[in-house]
């Protein structure tokens, strides 16, 4: 598995080497001693997620507030989406700064998002299916929502007019925002 860093430090691009044959692909989509001896991170996954999007659907910016916060690693099994992370960890050479990335369910490549990041993605494709691990459990009262389109962050999601939740198009602006993580 290759390890590559980002403008963001902490978030981190995996590429795991993926098995073909004429049947088709076989990948370990998480193997936690290779993870570890990769990137020498100990992690413990407490909880899986899927979720599937049609085209043009943005999810996002999400987060968890401590003791909650959530370290996740994210991967597309079918389809595209662009992944945006923005770092709002206190204190950090990159506090606003977000990262970029697209991930398909063809090149499967992964990504590492530590805790202290608002986390969402635009969908690129119809059936788009989004799984990721997670490092703590869904807690709804923990959860924070920052807007997908705030002027500050200034974030191209690679798509038009999205379909939103109604929680998402109800989110904070980032000026107003008071992040609960230190760097
Ligand atoms: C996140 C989550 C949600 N749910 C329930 C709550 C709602 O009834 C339903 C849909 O939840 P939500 O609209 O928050 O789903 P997403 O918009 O995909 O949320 C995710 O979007 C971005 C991409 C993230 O990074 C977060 O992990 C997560 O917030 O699933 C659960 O039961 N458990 C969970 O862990």
């Amino acid at each position: 598995m290759q390890v590559l860093e980002t403008n963001i430090d902490g978030v981190l691009v995996l590429e795991p080497k993926v098995f073909g044959d004429s049947r088709g692909y076989f990948l370990e989509s998480f193997n936690q001693l290779v993870f570890k001896k990769e990137t020498g991170l100990e992690v413990n996954f407490v909880q899986d997620n899927e979720s599937m999007s049609a085209k043009n659907v943005l999810r996002g910016l999400h987060f968890q507030s401590p003791p909650h916060d959530q370290g996740k690693l994210i991967r597309v099994v079918q389809g595209s989406v662009r992944d945006i992370v923005v770092d709002i960890r206190k204190d950090s050479a990159t506090y606003g700064k977000h990262f970029s990335i697209e991930l398909d369910g063809t090149a499967k490549k992964m990504l590492w998002v530590p805790p202290g990041m608002a986390h969402g993605f635009a969908s690129l494709e119809d059936n788009t299916i989004f799984a990721y691990k997670c490092t703590n459990y869904y807690e709804p009262s923990a959860e924070g929502c920052i807007m997908w389109n705030d002027a500050d962050l200034n974030i191209d999601w690679g798509i038009e007019d999205p379909i939103i939740s109604e929680k998402d198009q109800n989110g904070e602006l980032f000026k107003d925002f008071k992040s609960p993580f230190e760097f």
